[in-house]
């Protein structure tokens, strides 16, 4: 029994999966995953805004495998707030199959920030979406971003669509590679060629700087699962306006989902929907992934 409680209606990832249908191209990477504690190892940290259920790197790399995948990238959840602890560990017993995107605090020291270099760690994220954080001022996350630069890192931004008019200046101004987490979650129910989409699609376009995860069908649907169609012209739109700039993941195990827990398998059979041609798919699931998270193997 774990000493935390989760969270009220929380929905636990599912369990025993069934096999996708499409087989990702070899080397494949899911490059947006979470672990959770677990919570007894790696306490879940105070300032969190939900407790979710354990889900530990052995679990998810048994999904990898299961899935038909080959590496992942571990994004440090806000339940952990800026205590990667779970997440430097399971990049080391990954066997060299994961990287991660940390967590920091404006006083990370330089000698932390070269320790999770070290580690594996290859970018930070910062989070504007505010039911999972309080705010951060745009200065000191301008000084971590100027910080970083150097490492060669690159910073992954979550945010909602209402809100990008309002950062978007900030987010232009970033000085390193972008990478946008679930196209920045765009409201499905509105004109793929409307002017709430066409605004995310300027910044990819204006910045050759961004990049854009085309992930997380079950968390935009508002079509519902297995197919989630609704999702699919967005993130087609995207694949193939900026095929050498997209990434995938799963997403698992899923925080905060309210209506379904999905199996992962329905997620990897989206894929063939958004990226259609054997040369996207390999862009999108091995080629750009590696170029950005092991540039040393390319
Ligand atoms: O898993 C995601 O990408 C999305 C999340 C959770 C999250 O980002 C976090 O806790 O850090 C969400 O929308 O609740």
């Amino acid at each position: 029994m774990s000493k935390f409680e989760k969270t009220p209606g929380w929905l636990d990832w599912f369990q025993n999966p069934t096999k996708p249908k499409f087989t990702p191209p070899p080397g494949a990477v899911d490059a947006h995953c979470h672990v959770f504690g677990p919570g007894d190892e790696f306490p879940f940290a105070p300032e969190r805004k939900y407790t979710p259920c354990d889900a530990s790197k052995d679990q998810l790399f048994a999904l990898r495998d299961h899935l038909g995948f080959s590496r992942n990238v571990i994004v440090q959840a806000t339940c952990h707030g800026a205590d990667n602890r779970a997440l430097v560990d399971a990049i080391a017993h990954s066997g060299g199959k994961a990287k991660g995107v940390a967590s920091v605090k404006p006083s990370v020291t330089d000698e932390e920030l070269l320790a999770l270099k070290e580690a594996g760690v290859m970018g930070v994220r910062f989070n504007f979406v505010k039911r999972l954080v309080d705010a951060l001022p745009r200065e000191p996350l301008m000084e971590i971003a100027e910080r970083i630069k150097p490492l060669g890192w690159h910073i992954v931004i979550y945010f909602e669509a209402q809100e990008l008019l309002e950062l978007y200046d900030f987010f232009a101004s970033l000085p390193t590679t972008v990478v946008v987490d679930h196209m920045g979650r765009p409201d499905v129910t509105k004109p793929v060629d409307g002017p709430e989409f066409e605004l995310f699609l300027k910044l990819m376009r204006e910045n050759e700087n961004f990049w854009s995860k085309v992930s997380c069908p079950e968390r935009l649907s508002v079509e519902g699962p297995p197919h989630y169609s609704d999702v699919v012209p967005f993130a087609r739109r995207v694949v193939e306006e900026f095929p050498d700039r997209v990434l995938w993941g799963t997403d698992w195990p899923h925080p905060n989902l309210k209506t379904h827990m999905p199996d992962d398998a329905w997620l990897v059979d989206v894929i063939p929907h958004i990226a259609p041609t054997e040369e996207l798919q390999q862009k999108l699931l091995v080629d750009n992934p590696m170029r950005l998270y092991w540039p040393e193997e390319m």
